[in-house]
């Protein structure tokens, strides 16, 4: 969730990055780096000391142990060699030459952001687009209390940064959710805080335990009959949102909140919440839970995206994230009870064949406490809802503005999918047009800004030396429009993913919606299902119109959302 890679601190989420030990040491890495030929396939050889350059980050950075982060699949593909810049040494230019604002003593370019004409905590997407326009694909910005940044539309920067970098992701943010995870009453967490907010060591142990049950296809597929269930609900409860007006209301926004929050709550909780029950009394626990969501996400912009004055006294939006943080963890903590029960009536009578629940296997797996299970199941209940939801209504709203992109869709999962049959993975598998739908809509809306890492090595970008400690970061939004990578940038045209690129190649990096590497969106592949789930039953039972001339304004609430009233009819189909 949330922009430039999650940019949940003052100007945005990023990334940091662990430094090796092992490269502290190995000098031999700064030839690498001053040749241009920065690659880190492995880490003892080609990496250099950072802290020759940047003493108070790298310091920072290298307490943490060095480790080979690679997933199988990227070393067995080699994925992690970074591209060796073509640049000779000796034609790269100095750090100091990139193109930005003075900095004034003391504050660097605070001044310079907070009055900006286009800056605007509410909408940081057009901050950032503004420095693109004013300073070009590079620049940087100094801003108190964070590394300077260096920001790029360049994707190949972004693919060198984001590979040198995969050994040691660590993000800044997520303070406030930290520091509440570290006040919890009786020490709950073991000041453990869990996958959003943790970095280094303590992040990877983490990271390493939980990533293969969560990407792992079989498993997200398990939850695909539960998904498609609720999500036939969530159909039916339209004609009924639409039974007055004729069509849903202006609220509909918080009507997809409740889809995804089911959703998830189906995979981190195994519990059906009962958020899409037609008639649901006003003090009854889904709409509680519902109000929760809402206090969370504004809380936590609050708390992140402004200054922190909740660390000099308690504000009221960090009391605010304190108390739906306990719902949530109360919800939690009694599922696992559940499951804890379940786990153990099953050694009592043995069934070897049940395939386990996301969160059993958490339960069982070795060198996860209990407390570490609760923060997984909070972290994907709070990255779960707003960036499927979002998204669904940019799509809803790009099909709705391009019928013939609709019709076509609706052909081709009529061809797929019967009626009333249930969705199958096979079905999913067979809808490519549906996958690159969801692309081009996270092309068009992608809920981060891009992506930022702070660099661990000295790297090239566009030319420039950029030595480690700097917070590079990818305005893949910006890139996302440009003619030179997207042809027809602003139009919505799925087929542009086909296999075939009918409008000419994609750089890998150009679009990244859910970033890239070893600390990539661990619910990809859960996002991806409950959206495709959505849009293939919305295809089959209705066509969408969207009944207002307003084009698609966008705030960031973390993540982008959408500012325009989600105005849509959805007509029957025969
Ligand atoms: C359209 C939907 C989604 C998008 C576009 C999205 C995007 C992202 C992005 C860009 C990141 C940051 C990755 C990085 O730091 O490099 C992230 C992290 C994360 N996402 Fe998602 N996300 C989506 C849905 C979900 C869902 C449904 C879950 C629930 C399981 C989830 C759970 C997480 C978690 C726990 C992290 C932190 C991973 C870590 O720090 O190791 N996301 N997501």
């Amino acid at each position: 969730m949330a922009s430039i890679s999650q940019a949940y601190s003052f100007l945005g989420q990023f990334h940091l990055q662990r430094v090796s030990i092992l490269a502290i040491y190995n000098t031999r890495n700064v030839r690498n780096v001053h040749d241009g030929a920065i690659d880190c396939s492995s880490s003892k050889s080609r990496m250099y000391n950072p802290m020759l350059r940047l003493p108070a980050m790298a310091a920072k950075a290298s307490r943490y142990n060095c480790r080979s982060l690679r997933t199988s699949s990227e070393a067995a593909a080699g994925a992690v060699t970074a591209k060796p810049s073509p640049v000779r040494k000796e034609s790269l230019k100095e750090f100091s030459e990139i193109p930005g604002p003075s900095p004034l003593p003391l504050v660097g370019n605070t001044l310079f952001i907070v009055t900006h004409k286009e800056f605007d905590p509410s909408n940081y997407y057009k901050f950032w687009g503004a420095l693109v326009q004013e300073y070009g694909s590079i620049f940087k910005l100094h801003n108190i209390g964070m590394p300077p940044i260096v920001g790029t539309t360049n994707p190949d920067d972004i693919e060198v940064f984001l590979k040198s970098t995969l050994e040691n992701p660590i993000r800044l943010g997520f303070d406030s959710l930290k520091s509440v995870r570290l006040r919890a009453k009786d020490n709950y967490f073991d000041k453990k805080t869990g996958l959003l907010p943790e970095n280094g060591d303590e992040w990877w142990r983490l990271r390493s335990r939980v990533q293969v049950p969560l990407l792992r296809p079989k498993n997200v597929a398990m939850y695909l009959p539960a998904v498609d269930g609720a999500t036939n609900k969530f159909m039916d409860r339209i004609d009924l949102l639409q039974a007055e007006t004729g069509q849903v209301p202006a609220d509909f926004l918080q009507e997809l909140y409740k889809w995804a929050l089911e959703c998830i709550g189906l995979v981190a909780l195994n519990r059906e919440l009962g958020c899409l029950e037609p008639n649901i009394s006003p003090d009854a626990l889904p709409v509680q839970l519902i109000r929760h969501v809402n206090d969370l996400f504004s809380a936590l912009n609050e708390t992140e995206m402004n200054f922190h004055l909740w660390k000099f006294f308690r504000t009221a939006s960090y009391t605010k994230l304190e108390t739906s943080h306990a719902a949530f963890l109360e919800l939690a903590a009694g599922a696992m009870r559940e499951a804890e029960a379940r786990l153990e009536e099953a050694k009592a009578t043995g069934d070897p064949d049940r395939q386990l629940t996301i969160m059993e296997t958490f339960l069982n797996t070795e060198g996860l406490s209990r407390s570490d299970v609760a923060t997984m199941i909070l972290d994907m209940l709070f990255a779960g809802i707003d960036t499927t939801s979002h998204t669904v209504g940019f799509a809803l709203y790009l099909l709705a503005r391009n019928p013939e992109v609709q019709r076509s869709l609706q052909r081709q999962v009529d061809a797929v999918v019967r009626r009333g049959e249930p969705l199958t993975p096979e079905h999913l598998a067979a809808l490519s047009c549906i996958v690159n739908a969801v692309k081009e809509t996270l092309r068009l809306y992608p809920l981060t800004f891009g992506n930022a890492r702070v660099l661990t090595h000295d790297v090239v970008m566009s030319g420039y030396k950029v030595p480690a400690g700097m917070l590079a970061m990818g305005f893949n939004a910006v890139i996302s429009r440009m003619e030179e990578y997207f042809p027809r940038p602003l139009e919505f045209l799925p087929e542009r993913w086909q296999r075939d690129r009918p409008y000419g190649a994609i750089h890998p990096f150009a679009s990244l919606p859910f970033s890239h590497g070893t600390r990539m969106c661990i619910g990809k592949r859960l996002a991806e299902q409950e959206i495709y789930t959505f849009l293939i039953r919305m295809l089959q039972k209705y066509t969408v119109t969207f009944e207002s001339d307003e084009e698609m304004e966008v705030k960031t609430q973390l993540v982008l959302k959408p500012a325009t009233q989600l105005a849509f009819k959805f007509h029957p189909r025969n």
